[in-house]
Parts: C-alpha cells; sequence; structure tokens
C-alpha cells in the first residue's frame, strides 16, 4: 500500500477506535455522575437516630477500570483530600467510594465508620501485606503466603502479635531498645571532634545520617553497616519509591526502584546469612548482640524459621521493620527539631522546651528518659507533629459484607481510612495548617500546672493505626524521637543562619520564612518527607563538671 491510499486506512481505523472509545467515556461519566448525584442527595434510610446502613457515593468518573486512579495518585501530598473535603462538605457525607485500579474502594473518615473500621473482625490487611511482600520486598508469592498467612495458627509457638507485645510494646523493651539507641546517637555525635569549634550544616540532611545509623545499630546491630557502609544510598532510592512499588509499577518505568530494592534485599540477606554463622550459645538471651541486634530482631528470626521463609524472604521482611522506625520516627524528629528551631515558630518556644529538657538531666549527666515522655509541652508538640505531617492511609480489605457504622461495605472491597480528612478538619483542631506545639496541653485552673494529653480525640486522630494492626513501635518511635531532641539541644549550641529551599538544581539559600515544606509522594506515606532544609551553626556546649 502506498502513503495516499494508507493515510484514509489509518484514518478510518483511528476514528474506528476513538469514536467508540468516546462513546464508553461519556457514557460512564454520566452514568456515574448521575448515580452520583442521586446517592448524594437521598435522605437517610432509617429510623431517627438509627439511619440504615448504605454503600458510600461513588465518585463520578470517565475512564472504566481506571476509575479515580489518577487524581488519587497526584503527588502533591494532600491535594486529593482537599477536594475530597470540599465534597464532603458540600454534601454531608462521612465516606465515598472510589474505583481505584479497578477495585471499589471505600474511604471512610466519619467517626461512627472509622470507630468500626477499628473494631470489625470483617476487615484484614493479609492481601495488602502479601502484594507489600512481593511487590516492595522481593519475595516470592509462596512465601508471601506464609509470612501473612489470611488466618492466624492458633497452634503456632511464636506469633507476630505475641512477639511485638513482649519485645517491641513492653516497657523493659522499649527503654533496652531507646538506650541502645541513644547511646550509639551519642557516641556519634562524641567521635566528630569538629563539633568541639563548630560546624555550619544543612541541619535535616546531617541528622539523617546520624539517625540512620544509630536507628539501625539498635535494631540490627552493628555488623550490618560494617559490612555496607553505603547501605543508606540504596535504602533512600528505595524508601522514596515504595509506594510506587507497592502499586505494581513495571520494572520497565522504575528501573533504579527496583535495582534498589534488590540491593537492600541482598544486602540484609548477606548480613542475616553472616549472623546465622554466629548463633546465641544455648541458654543465653542477649538484649543485643553486634551481629543480630536487638532481642526483638532474634525472635523474628525464630519466627521466620518457624514459617519456613526462604533468607531472601527473610531479608525483605527485615528491611520492611527496619523501614518501620527509619522511615517515620526519623522525618518525625526532623520535623519537630525544624520547627523548635525555626524563627517562624513562637519566640518563647524554645525556651520553654529548653526549660523543660533541663529538668530531664540526671546527676551522672545522662537523660532520663521516662521523664522525657512526660514533659507537657514537648510531648504535646510531638503529637501536633504527627497530626500535621503524617499522611496516613489504614487500609483493609473486607472479608465478609458489613455495616461499618452508616457505610455498607461488602466482600472483596477495600476499605481506605485517611488521616488527612480528620488530622486537618478545622470541626476537630481549630486553623487545622498551622503547627500550633501547644494544641495537645491544658492547664490546670487551680495550680495553673501545664499537661499534655492526645486520649479524648478518639478517632479523630489516629497516626499509629488502629485496632488490631495498630503499629506495635509507637512507644519506642516516641522515646526515640524525643531522645534524639534532649540529646541535640541538651549538649549542643545551635544557631539557625537561613532556610535552604529545594529547587530543581538542588538545596538553594532562601529567606527567613522559607520552613522545608512537604516532599511530593503518594498518599498514604505515613510521615511525610522534608522537602528543603535549615542551615545552622552547631557547636558543642563545654561541659560542665564539679
Ligand atoms: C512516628 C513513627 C511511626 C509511625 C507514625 C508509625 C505508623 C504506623 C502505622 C500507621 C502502621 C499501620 C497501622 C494499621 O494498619 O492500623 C504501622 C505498622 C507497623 N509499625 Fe509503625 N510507625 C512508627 C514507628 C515505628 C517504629 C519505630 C517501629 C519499629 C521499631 C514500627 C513498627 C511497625 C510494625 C512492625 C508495623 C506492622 C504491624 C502489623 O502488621 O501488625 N513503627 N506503623
Amino acid at each position: 500500500m502506498d502513503g495516499p491510499t494508507l493515510l484514509p486506512a489509518i484514518r478510518t481505523l483511528a476514528v474506528g477506535l476513538l469514536v467508540p472509545l468516546g462513546l464508553i467515556c461519556t457514557f460512564t461519566y454520566c452514568t456515574t455522575l448521575y448515580r452520583y448525584h442521586c446517592d448524594v442527595r437521598r435522605e437517610p434510610d432509617g429510623e431517627g437516630e438509627y439511619p440504615t446502613a448504605r454503600s458510600p457515593p461513588l465518585i463520578p468518573y470517565a475512564i472504566p477500570k481506571l476509575g479515580s486512579t489518577i487524581g488519587f495518585s497526584n503527588q502533591t501530598v494532600g491535594k486529593f483530600w482537599t477536594w475530597l473535603r470540599v465534597q464532603a462538605e458540600r454534601y454531608g457525607q462521612g465516606a465515598f467510594s472510589i474505583v481505584l485500579a479497578g477495585q471499589r474502594t471505600h474511604l471512610i473518615y466519619s467517626e461512627d465508620g472509622l470507630a468500626a473500621v477499628f473494631r470489625s473482625r470483617h476487615l484484614s490487611r493479609a492481601v495488602l501485606d502479601r502484594q507489600l511482600a512481593v511487590n516492595v520486598l522481593g519475595m516470592s508469592k509462596e512465601d508471601s503466603f506464609k509470612a501473612f498467612p489470611d488466618r492466624t495458627n492458633e497452634k503456632e509457638k511464636i506469633t507476630t502479635e505475641r512477639l511485638h507485645s513482649d519485645h517491641l510494646l513492653s516497657s523493659a523493651a522499649v527503654n533496652t531498645l531507646t538506650e541502645k539507641f541513644i547511646e550509639t546517637f551519642q557516641a556519634q555525635l562524641d567521635a566528630d571532634a569538629s563539633l568541639t569549634d563548630g560546624l555550619d550544616i544543612n541541619l535535616y540532611d546531617w541528622l539523617w545520617q546520624l539517625v540512620f545509623r544509630a536507628s539501625t545499630t539498635a535494631l540490627c546491630g552493628s555488623t550490618l553497616l560494617e559490612m555496607y557502609p553505603d547501605f543508606d544510598v540504596d535504602y533512600r532510592i528505595w524508601e522514596d519509591n515504595l509506594l510506587g512499588l507497592l502499586f505494581g509499577t513495571p520494572r520497565l518505568f522504575a528501573r533504579q526502584a527496583y535495582r534498589a530494592r534488590d540491593a537492600c534485599v541482598e544486602k540484609m540477606e548477606r548480613w542475616l546469612q553472616a549472623g546465622y554463622q554466629h548463633p546465641v550459645r544455648e541458654g543465653e538471651d542477649p538484649s543485643w548482640t553486634p551481629d543480630t541486634g536487638a532481642r526483638i530482631m532474634h525472635r523474628r528470626h525464630d519466627l521466620y524459621k518457624q514459617r519456613e521463609l526462604s533468607i531472601h524472604s527473610q531479608a525483605g521482611w527485615d528491611l520492611i521493620f527496619l523501614a518501620g522506625i527509619l522511615s517515620n520516627a526519623t522525618p518525625a524528629a526532623g520535623w519537630l527539631l525544624l520547627h523548635i528551631l525555626s524563627p517562624t515558630s513562637a519566640p518563647d518556644f524554645r525556651q520553654r522546651i529548653m526549660q523543660e529538657l533541663e529538668s530531664c538531666k540526671r546527676s551522672d549527666g545522662y537523660i532520663d528518659i521516662p521523664a522525657l515522655t512526660r514533659l507537657p509541652l514537648l510531648n504535646s508538640a510531638f503529637h501536633e507533629v504527627l497530626r500535621l505531617y503524617v499522611d496516613l492511609l489504614v487500609v483493609r480489605q473486607v472479608d465478609s459484607s458489613v455495616a461499618l457504622g452508616t457505610h455498607h461495605v461488602r466482600k472483596g472491597e477495600q476499605i481506605m481510612a485517611p488521616t488527612w480528612m480528620t488530622h486537618r478538619n478545622p470541626v476537630f483542631f481549630a486553623r487545622p495548617e498551622v503547627f500550633n506545639p501547644e494544641r495537645f496541653t491544658t492547664t490546670n485552673s487551680v495550680t495553673g500546672e501545664l499537661s499534655y494529653s492526645a486520649t479524648g480525640l478518639g478517632t479523630n486522630y489516629f497516626p499509629f493505626g488502629g485496632g488490631h494492626y495498630m503499629c506495635p513501635g509507637r512507644v519506642f518511635a516516641k522515646q526515640e524521637v524525643l531522645g534524639i531532641i534532649a540529646v541535640l539541644l541538651l549538649n549542643f549550641d545551635i544557631t539557625f543562619t537561613r532556610f535552604m529551599k529545594h529547587t530543581k538544581g538542588g538545596l538553594t539559600e532562601g529567606g527567613t520564612d522559607d520552613f522545608p515544606t512537604i516532599k511530593p509522594g503518594f498518599a498514604g506515606n505515613q510521615v511525610v518527607g522534608i522537602q528543603g532544609d535549615m542551615r545552622v551553626r552547631i557547636i558543642r556546649r563545654p561541659l560542665v563538671t564539679g
């Protein structure tokens, strides 16, 4: 066929394809839009206070299967939720549904709906955990079923729940982990002679490295970073691409992410193999060893063996466990420190934090960690960081059709409970976009004593998720973050120089108003990343003796 005869054929083919596609999209949009408007305007069924549960209104879309995937995947953190809030207020809805990559997904944020999500026995997370195991950790499908079974085997000697409650949540375990973390964090600072004369640094970048090493050593021992001193390089790439991997971005479009994932897992695998060559001696149960890390890791490794996981899958599961501490507690500490030191904060904020911290110095020079966790302003500021900077999606699959408050969901569908819709709702938190370190404090009207509390907010505040799957690292995370702040502020003078702005070419000098912003990413990042930095001068304080 020559050129002139080929062109009309292509045109006919294009028209033949595009016209039906256009018609399908127009028809889909019109029908979903019509149904949406009927649903949002429908009066509640049922009697008075007891409305009958019904399926949340489905957000209209044009492309079948794709549904709202593109809008939901917008990488400006919070953009989708801001849009959804407008819909929620306009139509008085406590939940909406979207089609996400072909799956009907309910976004639930009403108080009764959230309470039911955390309580319900009809919801689980195994399918999502397996998707994460295969896509993000490179586990085989077979091992993902062994690691995340649909039902826990009652006969199992070790279970994840028992393991977490005994070795991650108990106060003895948390204190041991915190002590090891602080010891390693402090040792790095002590070893840096340049801090005595003073250093000009980009604060968060500097802190990230220190916390990365101290957290990894506290959990996994010192051998991992001795074997792979540059482990952080691949880890950072993997962390930045975690949600893209989870959603199954094909390897062709995310080569660097897959390479970093495989490199991280391979390094953890070699570290595990080296550790297994030096098993803990019979009858001994050390709280930490250089080769195998903390006791929680030893017990996890016992669980891996009980479930007969390959060494590759064991390494992947260790990697995501490590990410719990690295990818959440580190930015949380960063946001808190930036706010304390920022010239944009209230003038007396830093001074009051310092007064509180001074009261936690023990006579031997160490920090009284339990006392730190009772400081009202510091703890309130920590909770405020989590309110403002956690973009969490509590994700569950529906195992059997059920009413979650007034929302009816069907077997096979998916639930997402977004923190953004409640944590930034002006009805629950006045001026929600503003960092207010006093938000969780109260002053006793008789004694004038300041205290703090994040309880009483019920399901309006859930940075650590809720119910059966609630974060088991929550107590350690808080102690770690407060410990970082105390060690730095009590031992160093830190002077603000300027903010550093993020640009395409890297960080450039900013003004005194350019407080760092939220790093772009998919919804559901947990503690959001920090974009930009703060230039400071840091100098060790002279030791006070006698
Ligand atoms: C500020 C810090 C942290 C935040 C905001 C956070 C948040 C979360 C959230 C939201 C979940 C899922 C809960 C759900 O689905 O309902 C989770 C799970 C988990 N977190 Fe954390 N986390 C933090 C720190 C940590 C630390 C320090 C560790 C470990 C040392 C940790 C270990 C885990 C583990 C093992 C799970 C999975 C639990 C399970 O599947 O049963 N987290 N975390």
